[in-house]
C-alpha cells in the first residue's frame, strides 16, 4: 500500500481532491465511489474550487456512495444523499441522474442492495473510491467481524460508531442503528482505492489497518489485499504507524523518480 503523510489535513485533503481531480482528467467518463463524514468535506470543498477556477467538468462522470442509514429520507438533514447534495454535488455540474445513494427508504432491502451492485457492474465498476475509516477500523459501514467477501447489504453500527455519529445528530438515541452499506468485497473490486484519515482519533485504527494482521476485526485492513490503495494521512493519523519514516522516503524517492 502506498501511504502518504503529510503535515495536516488541509494539506492531507487537496492532495485528495488534486488525485481525483487527476482521475477525472484522464478518463471524463470516471466513476467515482464516494465517502461521507466530517473527513472528506475538505475535499469536497477544494473539488467545488477546482470546479468554479479551473472548469473541472463533472458532467461525464458517475458516482456511487458507500452507505446510506436506513429509515433516513434523501432530504433529512442526516441522510447520507442530503450530505452529498449539500457538500459536494450541488455546486458542481454532476448530473443528477448520474450520482447513486443506497435508498434508505427502500421497501425491499434485499432487492435494493442487488440493484446497486447490478449498477455498480452496469456503470463498468468504480474507478476510483474514496475512503474514510471508523475509530474501529470500519470502512462504509461494514463493521467488526463483516466478511471481508461481504456485498452490499443491510448491517447493524457497532457502539462505537454510533457514539461517533452522534455528534451529527445531537444525540446517541437519534442515530440510526442500521445502515444499508457496500460490502468490504464490493470495495475491493475498485480500480484503485483512497483512504483518507485525519486527526489523532484515527491514528490507532490506521496503524492497525496499514500495519495490523488482515483482520475482520478491521475492515480496513482488508485494503492490504487491494492491488492498487493509497493511503492519505495527516500527521496526527500517522502517529502510531511504525513505519511511518520508510513510507516518507519511499514518496522523496518517488518524487526524486518522477522529476
Ligand atoms: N459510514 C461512514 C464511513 O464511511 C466514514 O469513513 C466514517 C468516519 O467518518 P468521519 O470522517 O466523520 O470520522 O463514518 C461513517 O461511519
Amino acid at each position: 500500500m502506498r501511504v502518504v503523510i503529510l503535515e495536516d489535513s488541509v494539506v492531507a485533503s487537496r492532495w485528495a481532491a488534486n488525485f481525483i481531480a487527476e482521475q477525472i482528467r484522464r478518463k471524463p467518463t470516471s466513476v467515482l465511489g464516494l465517502a461521507t463524514g466530517g473527513t472528506p468535506v475538505r475535499c469536497y470543498d477544494q473539488l467545488i474550487q477546482f470546479h468554479k477556477n479551473d472548469q473541472l467538468d463533472f458532467s461525464q462522470i458517475q458516482t456511487f456512495n458507500l452507505d446510506e442509514y436506513l429509515g433516513l429520507p434523501p432530504e433529512d438533514s442526516n441522510s447520507y444523499r442530503r450530505f452529498m447534495q449539500e457538500n459536494f454535488f450541488d455546486h458542481v455540474n454532476v448530473v443528477p441522474a448520474r450520482t447513486h445513494v443506497p435508498d434508505g427508504m427502500a421497501k425491499d432491502i434485499d432487492s435494493h442492495c442487488q440493484e446497486y451492485e447490478r449498477r455498480i457492474k452496469e456503470s463498468g465498476g468504480i474507478d476510483l473510491q474514496l475512503l474514510g475509516i471508523g475509530s474501529d477500523g470500519h470502512i462504509a459501514f461494514n463493521e467488526p467481524g463483516s466478511s471481508l467477501a461481504s456485498r452490499t447489504r443491510l448491517k447493524s453500527l457497532a457502539m462505537e460508531t454510533v457514539q461517533d455519529n452522534a455528534r451529527f445528530f445531537g444525540s446517541e438515541e437519534k442515530v440510526p442503528r442500521l445502515a444499508i452499506t457496500m460490502g468490504v468485497g464490493t470495495i475491493m473490486e475498485s480500480r484503485q482505492c483512497l483512504l483518507l484519515a485525519t486527526g489523532a482519533n484515527k491514528a490507532t485504527a490506521v496503524r492497525e489497518a496499514i500495519e495490523g494482521p488482515v483482520t475482520a476485526k478491521v475492515t480496513a485492513s482488508a485494503l492490504q489485499m487491494h492491488p492498487a490503495t493509497i493511503a492519505v494521512l495527516d500527521e496526527a493519523a500517522a502517529a502510531e504507524l511504525e513505519y511511518a519514516d520508510y513510507y516518507r522516503e519511499a514518496e522523496v524517492l518517488r518524487l526524486t523518480l518522477a522529476s
